[in-house]
């Protein structure tokens, strides 16, 4: 039960919940704390951000304050590699202990906001995690919530396992670089130094650079040889398009047991390929992944590194959003 009282009349009572101050541009957040002892001196500031009355709450059987209600959703939707912090405002913001790819179980998620008065807010699925970053924010919504309705989300949070972190591999990825102007010194490679950072930031590592020109075969054999010295990995780069000299997608068809497609429903990345020889990955990389500094690449590569295999039909779900 809540009972209001005006802040005059308050004095000396206890805060029933933070409260908020924002001051556009300046300032958002705790104005004062839930448990503070209200003082003489706090009724002004408690009228300049618009409380005239404050709430002294005495909660009944099955009721929970929505810090409780917060910390307990927390606790089950939190799992291996995640850390959350105390409530502020009613929130808890569950967050990221290592780098990894967060998987969410959308469907799980919709059946939690699905419950009335409950909000877990997250970030999309497949989204790339440094340490620290936020998985989703949560809270009820009124101040006191039935005590049910977070025995609700508990239970469908144990039985769909809403969030997941999954750490990236290391491996050890074999480029080949494609083009007779690289190949014959006419300009300077780019490609080498892009995608070995792409590939730092997640602590794997290129085995070794291979320039070769735009002879199918020599592609081919490129592939086929790091395949045969134990990488995990190939990217090819360059020739991914319509020009007679682009023969790199010809080239990753002929050494690949299985092409999962040579284009993507997103801009800019459209040309990229990927294939798998046995279980090793091959990615052709189209020319924009050493200008734009996100394409296609920079989704999938996660994934790979995660140790996921894409299917066709998840990048055929990508041309929705997928014009960046
Ligand atoms: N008529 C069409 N034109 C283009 C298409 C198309 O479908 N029809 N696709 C476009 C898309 S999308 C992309 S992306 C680009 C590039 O595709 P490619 O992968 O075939 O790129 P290249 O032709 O090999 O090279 C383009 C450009 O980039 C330079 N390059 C390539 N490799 C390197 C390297 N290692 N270091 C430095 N510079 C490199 C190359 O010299 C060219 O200048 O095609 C669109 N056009
Ligand atoms: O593979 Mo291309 O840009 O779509 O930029």
């Amino acid at each position: 039960m809540k009972k209001e009282v005006r802040v005059e009349a308050a004095i000396g009572m206890r805060l029933a919940h933070d409260l908020t101050r924002i001051v556009p541009g300046v300032f958002k957040g705790r104005a004062f704390t839930k448990g503070h002892i209200i003082q003489a001196t706090d009724i002004p500031e408690l009228l300049k951000i618009g409380k005239e009355h404050i709430y002294v709450l005495d909660l009944s059987d099955g009721e929970l304050h929505e810090d409780d209600a917060a910390l307990r959703m927390a606790a089950v939707l939190g799992g291996e590699h995640m850390a959350h912090e105390e409530p502020h405002e009613g929130k808890v913001v569950l967050k990221s202990a290592i780098q990894g790819l967060l998987k969410v179980n959308v469907e799980g998620l919709f059946q939690i906001n699905s419950v009335d008065e409950i909000a877990v807010v997250s970030r999309r699925t497949n989204t790339v995690l440094e340490v620290g970053d936020k998985i989703c924010g949560l809270r009820a919504i009124p101040l006191t919530v039935a005590e049910e309705k977070v025995n609700l989300v508990e239970k469908i949070a144990r039985e769909t396992q809403v969030f997941t972190i999954k750490p990236f591999q290391r491996m050890k990825v074999g480029v080949i670089t494609t083009g007779s102007e690289v190949l014959k010194g006419r300009i300077e490679d780019k490609f080498g130094p892009v995608v070995r950072a792409k590939l730092e930031r997640f602590g794997s590592e290129v085995l070794k650079q291979k320039i070769v020109g735009d002879a199918v075969e020599d592609i081919r054999a490129a592939i086929v040889e790091f395949h045969a010295q134990g990488a995990d990995m190939v990217i090819c780069t360059g020739g991914m398009s319509v020009d007679p000299d682009d023969r790199t997608p010809g080239a990753i068809k002929a050494a690949a047991t299985q092409v999962v497609s040579y284009g993507m429903p997103m801009l800019p990345g459209s040309m990229l390929m990927l294939a798998y020889r046995e279980t090793m990955p091959i990615f052709g990389l189209p020319g924009c992944v050493i200008f734009d500094e996100f394409t296609s690449f920079d989704l999938l590569l996660p994934r790979v590194l995660a140790g996921e295999t894409v299917t066709r039909a998840e990048i055929a779900e990508l041309g929705h959003g997928g014009l960046l």
